[in-house]
């Protein structure tokens, strides 16, 4: 009855309803210091096993110092090795500069989360509760989940279709392993730009709070546009890779309907990069077909003075039964914004004067960034991914040629690639040279004709 006491005076809020099941998870409580278990400090929107977990990323990060007496253990979800805490060892943390205490111990209980009799105590003095309460286990269980969302195997879906036991198909989502190697530091874009979208990404990944404050759903919207080969699906890699969530790559010509594609979209996780590569080859949903339409329309108008009933019949029959414009912007705006969770989704295109103004209006798609053609920046990373150089006497050439002509990063790589074992960064950039040289005599020509 004591110590029920005790624990109520310093945990009130964890009592509530569940008194039974927490004394029995009760440690010692000896002054000045609290010792607490983390099962007591997670609150009711936090899994126990999250918890766990999350600690324990925490905890592996910050035992670096004393790596002579960790063992390797396995974090949920990933294939990597990290370190934890071995039995008994303790790790202490500085936190708004006070100090706290970690360790592990054997608990009498067993605890499916952790598979094992295992539990993490937190020790401190009990001056600091509210510290440790109000803020400090958000930290470690927010700092944690950032680590483990690193470990994570990441996937890269697609969408398709299965059969049901009905016999009718519905939209569904498979998924590989996702193992893209791009990143910002290979990728060939101006360093400015570079830098821009990355701090865009970064702050945006650390907005949920924010997001939430101003009432707006936790997504951002990226249109991606340039020529063939000028590196969109490369960032798209980068994208995913830098903030570690998964892909969703989603071909809207294999959708059947709007309702198939909100049932695609509701599932799709949290910390997800949704693809819709090529959306102007998607072509019921651009501009371009409703500017035909409209046409098709205005000529039947002149003709027969009834052109409002025909549209609102043809709307009306498409959204039934395909992919509409409006019903991917629905999906996206609506219901999928108050699933919550961080969502980046991403457009692509070759020919953005397709869209549709109302696809890509600053809102829906709040970063718009050309990729262009490889210009002497571009070519400096590209030489250094696939040369390891940074300077060599034939650079001067390349910059002269890279002025005066169109070439996509695409052609710049597939000319630099060593093509056999001997090749070396001279062959190679000559090979690139002549490459440009000939490129740059057809412009020439063409422009002739022209
Ligand atoms: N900006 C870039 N930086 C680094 N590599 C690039 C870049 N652009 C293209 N590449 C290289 O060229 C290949 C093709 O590029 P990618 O598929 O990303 O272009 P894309 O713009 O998506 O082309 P498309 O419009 O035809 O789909 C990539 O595998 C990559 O190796």
């Amino acid at each position: 009855m004591f110590i029920y006491a005790m624990f109520q005076q310093y945990f009130p809020y964890e009592l509530r309803g569940h008194a039974h099941k927490y004394t029995q998870k009760l440690v010692t409580y000896f002054y000045p210091y609290i010792q607490i278990t983390f099962h007591e400090l997670t609150g009711e929107k936090l899994k126990r096993s999250d918890a766990y977990f999350a600690i324990q990323n925490y905890l592996a990060d910050h035992t670096t110092a004393t790596a002579k007496r960790l063992k390797a253990d396995v974090v949920k979800g990933s294939k990597s090795l990290v370190l934890t805490m071995d039995d008994h060892e303790q790790v202490s943390d500085t936190f708004a500069g006070v100090t706290l205490v970690w360790s592990k111990e054997s608990s009498k209980q067993k605890h499916s989360y952790s598979g094992k009799d295992k539990v993490y105590k937190l020790t401190f003095n009990r001056k600091h509760r509210d510290l440790v309460t109000g803020t400090y286990l958000k930290h470690v269980v927010d700092e944690g989940n950032a680590i483990s969302q690193q470990h994570r195997q990441r996937k890269l879906y697609a969408n398709g279709s299965k059969k049901s036991y009905t016999g009718s198909s519905t939209a569904s989502w498979s998924h590989i392993v996702f193992k893209h190697p791009a990143s910002f530091d290979t990728l060939a874009i101006d360093p400015a730009r570079k830098r821009e979208i990355m701090d865009d990404l970064l702050a945006f990944s650390k907005s949920e709070e924010y997001y939430a404050r101003i009432g707006k759903a936790w997504k951002r919207g990226y249109l991606l546009y340039g020529p063939p080969g000028t590196g969109k699906t490369t960032m798209i890699a980068a994208i995913a890779n830098f903030l570690s969530y998964d892909i969703y790559d989603l071909e809207l010509t294999a959708v059947k309907d709007n309702s198939d594609l909100r049932k695609l979209l509701i599932e799709i996780s949290s910390k997800a990069v949704v693809v819709i590569e090529d959306i102007d080859c998607s072509l019921e949903i651009t501009g371009q077909r409703k500017k035909k339409k409209k046409e098709s329309e205005e000529e039947k108008e002149g003709e027969d003075g009834n052109g409002d009933e025909e549209v609102e019949s043809e709307d009306e029959t498409e959204s039934s039964s395909k992919v509409t414009l409006s019903g991917l912007l629905n999906i996206i705006d609506g219901i999928w914004s108050a699933s919550g969770g961080e969502r980046v989704i991403i457009f692509t295109t070759n020919h953005v004067e397709k869209l549709d103004e109302a696809l890509i209006r600053k809102g829906r798609m709040d970063k718009h960034i050309e990729l262009s053609y490889c210009d002497f920046e571009g070519f400096k990373v590209l030489a250094k991914n696939y040369l390891s150089i940074e300077t060599h006497p034939l650079f001067e050439v390349v910059r002269g040629l890279l002025e005066k002509t169109k070439v996509s990063p695409a052609d710049v790589a597939e000319s630099l690639m060593q093509k056999a074992v001997e090749e070396d960064a001279d062959i190679c950039l000559n090979r690139l040279i002549r490459d440009l040289e000939s490129k740059s005599a057809k412009e020439g020509e063409q422009s002739k004709e022209a």
